[in-house]
């Protein structure tokens, strides 16, 4: 306990995904009394993983990064350097093109002698890396004026990058990776929310590449304190890992530190409601159903963290000061289904194994018969997820290119598996074992309106006082990104409780704005 000032301080945290989690975690840290309810018998959200018959698999995240650096501090108290995993070859990425897959070049003159773009582009894609740094703050000035759209911070990703480096880019580079990093499509999503950091240096730099150059250049600048010591900051492991045994693993070592306590399984919160009281002592009720009792429970709280998806928070009940705060300003946010498909196939069925992280497929790859997002190569990145003499392969379906395969059978999703990686990797026969896992919502859309999102949010974080939102809903998809909105709700929650110990209500008020 780092404050037993705040022991008798209450907060409860609304949903158990690693976003509510980390939150939670920093707060019995900090010496706050945490009570986290979660609807879902089982904690870690989109993180899941499954030990079956001498196999790990993930049917949520399947890796995640380091680049947070209140990931850093989480992973360093909890003790889970020694439990990470690291991939092999994890920088071996591919591409389908006309059919087959090509591997990602790293660097751009690898770029040039890859088959993954016509000659024609690669000799644009050449002059625009060659000439962008001169050209590119005309091209961005002529197309501010012509081409974006009034509100330009609704420019999908594909008009961006389009713009900067044309349409075979778009189609054989950014579709594959946008559906591998949210299943989405360039055309629906929205730049400014799905690559804030590219948008915010040309608005600030007026081109990508030289920003790129500038903001790398002042990052090693700052960097440099870290070799020398002076900082006193850890230096981010580089790339993608996961855990032994899966993600889960982050989610089980959170909850197992928070105790049974602290965690309220089956616990769907219901209603909020906020009574102003002179000091933020209490102010919050909220009542959940419980599995265990055939009546609903009530958790009083001096601050609430939400981070139940938005379209939850929808059906939840609020109040204010004893009449009803209706939620009709919170826009419905599009979600994006999902198939996880699990397949596993003996090793001399697979003609053309590939080694590395996984294959994506290009929508436009679609005419070339192939239906599945795309395929990670489980375990050749972690061979202790399968036997021997077998592959594990994780196959994605559906996303916003094909909502409605994503709902098909398990059946009908092993054939289209199957198909896929026979023409991809060279499979012969059936898969010798076949797990299904289907996600409704699997990812928030952040769309070319998410703005109106993220602004409602704000609303009720200043009408609400003690209300704070996190999770994937906010500032990314990634696991990392949750864990830091997390993480950031709890440090706003500990400046709103210390200040309100000393402070009357009304300013309380001023200082969340
Ligand atoms: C298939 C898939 C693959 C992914 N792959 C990756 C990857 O490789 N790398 C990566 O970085 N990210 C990946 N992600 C994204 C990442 O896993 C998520 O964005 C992140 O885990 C979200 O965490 P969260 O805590 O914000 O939300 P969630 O995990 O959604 O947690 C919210 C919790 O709130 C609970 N809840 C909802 N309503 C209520 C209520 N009324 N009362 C109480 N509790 C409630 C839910 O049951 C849930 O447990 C993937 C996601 C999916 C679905
Ligand atoms: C094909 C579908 C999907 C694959 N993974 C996901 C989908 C929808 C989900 C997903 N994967 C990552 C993230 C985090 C994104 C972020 O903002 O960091 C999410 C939501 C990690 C990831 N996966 C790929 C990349 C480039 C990243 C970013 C981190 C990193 O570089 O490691 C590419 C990728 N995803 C999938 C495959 C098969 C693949 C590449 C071959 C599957």
């Amino acid at each position: 306990m780092k404050f037993s000032q705040f022991s008798r301080k209450r907060v409860a945290v609304v949903g158990a995904g690693v976003s509510g989690l980390a939150a939670a975690y920093k707060l019995k840290s900090h010496g706050f009394s945490v009570t986290v309810l979660e609807a879902d018998g089982r904690a870690g959200g989109k993180l899941r993983s499954v030990s079956y018959n001498g196999l790990i698999w993930d049917e949520g995240a399947n890796t995640m990064t380091e680049s947070e650096p209140e990931v850093q501090c989480l992973f360093d108290d909890l003790g889970l350097r020694e439990k990470q995993q690291f991939p092999i070859s994890q920088s071996k990425r591919y591409i389908v093109r006309n059919g087959l897959p090509v591997l990602v070049p790293t660097d751009p003159i690898a770029l040039i002698k890859s088959n993954i773009l016509s000659t024609k582009s690669k000799v644009c894609f050449y002059l625009t890396i060659e000439f962008q740094i001169i050209l590119e703050p005309f091209l961005w000035k002529k197309y501010s004026t012509s081409k974006v759209s009034e509100d330009d911070t609704d420019e999908s990703v594909g008009g961006f990058f389009q713009r900067h480096f044309g349409k075979e880019v778009v189609d054989y580079l950014i579709d594959p990776i946008v559906a591998g990093t949210s299943a989405g499509d360039p055309d629906s999503l929205s730049m400014s929310h799905s690559f804030p950091e590219l948008w915010n240096i040309e608005k600030r730099f007026g081109s990508i590449l030289s920003g790129l150059v500038q903001s790398k250049l002042s990052t090693k600048k700052e960097n440099s304190g870290v070799r020398n010591g002076t900082t006193g900051k850890r230096k981010p492991t580089r790339g993608s890992f996961s855990f032994q045994n899966g993600m889960q693993t982050l989610t089980d070592t959170l909850s197992k530190e928070l105790g049974e306590d602290v965690l309220k399984l089956r616990s769907e919160v219901l209603s909020l409601s906020y009574n102003a009281g002179k000091s933020a002592s209490q102010n919050w009720s909220l009542t959940y159903s419980s599995d265990r009792n055939s009546k609903n429970l009530i958790a009083d709280a001096d601050a609430v963290i939400m981070t139940a998806p938005v379209c939850n928070v929808r059906e939840m009940k609020f109040m204010k000061g004893g009449i009803p705060f209706p939620l009709n300003f919170l826009p419905e946010v599009a979600y994006l289904p999902l198939s996880v498909m699990i397949t596993t196939f003996r090793k001399e069925s697979v003609k053309r194994p590939l080694e590395g992280f996984g294959v994506l497929v290009p929508s436009l790859e679609q005419q070339n018969g192939l239906r599945t997002l795309g395929t990670l190569f489980s375990s050749m990145m972690f061979p202790n997820r399968a036997s021997n003499d077998e592959y594990l392969y994780t196959t994605f379906i559906g996303g916003s290119r094909n909502r409605e395969l994503a709902k098909s059978s398990t059946d009908e999703l092993k054939q289209i598996v199957t198909s896929d990686l026979r023409q991809l990797l060279g499979v012969e026969g059936e898969p010798t074992f076949v797990n299904h896992f289907y996600w409704s919502k699997a990812f928030p859309l952040y769309g070319r309106n998410y703005d109106s999102v993220v602004k409602a949010i704000e609303t009720m974080e200043k009408s609400l006082p003690g209300f704070f939102y996190a999770g994937n809903h906010r500032d990314g998809l990634s696991v990392g990104k949750s864990i830091a909105s997390g993480c950031k709700a709890a440090d706003l929650v500990i400046s709103y409780l210390e200040s309100s110990t000393h402070q009357p209500c009304a300013e309380q008020q001023e200082l969340k704005k």
